[in-house]
């Protein structure tokens, strides 16, 4: 059973959050959603959860190290910046960081990385991502996630290859890259589609998530499992042991 402090408390995420700790084995340590005290809420418990703002990073991960206590980042839309700190606060606390926590993910960015390493030659990446209406970032974190799959599956890397955005007299695509469109509409929780495109076939690899509640399961497990690790930078990967 552990303590856990939700940051984010009025978003989406933050109410599926604290909807899947009432009656499971958790407690909730506290929440604070924007402009409240983070590092006290960070001192009452055994583990944070981050579904909120880039914006807030860098006061979460203040929070975390001055407490003592590890962190589960969920917020998305991080530049690299963002990941230097997180990288930082590692040294000092453990810190999971995941642009999706869903088993199912995790399990599709292990088959991207193992497809697009293996078609390599003369085999387009391009991955599709849908999501709601009130989505602010894009591509998601997840879209993201499955690039730097199909970079590593490639031994390339991801911001020197990526084609994100396209519009206008583009010119064709350039070998090697990883495309990226985005969808937003409705109420879609998350649907993502990996597209390896060669000569007359396509393989498509997706995922769809039917909603939020997975995130939510997700990260608690991932928070659970964090506390009394070593300080260190951890994935989703390393919680299910794929
Ligand atoms: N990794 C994963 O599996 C998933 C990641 N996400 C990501 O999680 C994040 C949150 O998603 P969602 O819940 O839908 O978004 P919402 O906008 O619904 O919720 C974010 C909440 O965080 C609050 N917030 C903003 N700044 C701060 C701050 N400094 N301190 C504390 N709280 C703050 C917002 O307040 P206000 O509205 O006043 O700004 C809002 O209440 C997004 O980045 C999303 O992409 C979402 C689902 C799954
Ligand atoms: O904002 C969302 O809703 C989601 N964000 C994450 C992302 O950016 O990939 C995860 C999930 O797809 C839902």
């Amino acid at each position: 059973m552990a303590a856990i402090g939700i940051i984010g408390r009025d978003g989406r995420m933050g109410q599926a959050i604290a909807a899947a700790i009432e009656g499971g084995e958790h407690t909730l340590a506290g929440a604070v959603d924007k402009g409240e005290d983070v590092a006290g809420l960070a001192d009452r418990s055994e583990v944070l959860i981050d579904f909120s703002a880039p914006q807030a990073l860098e006061s979460n991960l203040h929070a975390a190290v001055g407490a003592g206590v590890p962190l589960l980042i969920g917020t998305t839309g991080l530049e690299e910046a963002h990941h230097t700190a997180i990288d930082n606060a590692a040294r000092a606390v453990a810190v999971l960081q995941t642009g999706n926590t869903s088993l199912g993910v995790t399990m599709l960015a292990r088959l991207v990385r193992e497809a697009a390493g293996a078609l390599a030659q003369g085999w387009d990446v391009e991955i599709v991502e849908m999501h709601h209406r009130a989505k602010v970032d894009a591509p998601s974190g997840t879209a993201l996630l499955l690039g730097e799959a199909a970079a590593s599956g490639r031994g390339i890397d991801l911001p020197g290859h990526s084609e994100r955005g396209r519009d206008g007299h583009t010119g064709a695509r350039s070998e090697g890259a990883i495309g990226f469109a985005s969808l937003r509409g409705g109420t879609v929780a998350g649907e993502h589609s990996v597209i390896l495109a060669g000569e007359n076939e396509r393989i498509v690899l997706s995922h769809v998530a039917e909603d939020r509640t997975l995130f939510a399961r997700g990260a608690l497990t991932g928070a659970a499992w964090l506390i009394g690790k070593q300080s260190g930078r951890y994935s989703m990967e390393d919680v299910l042991g794929l």
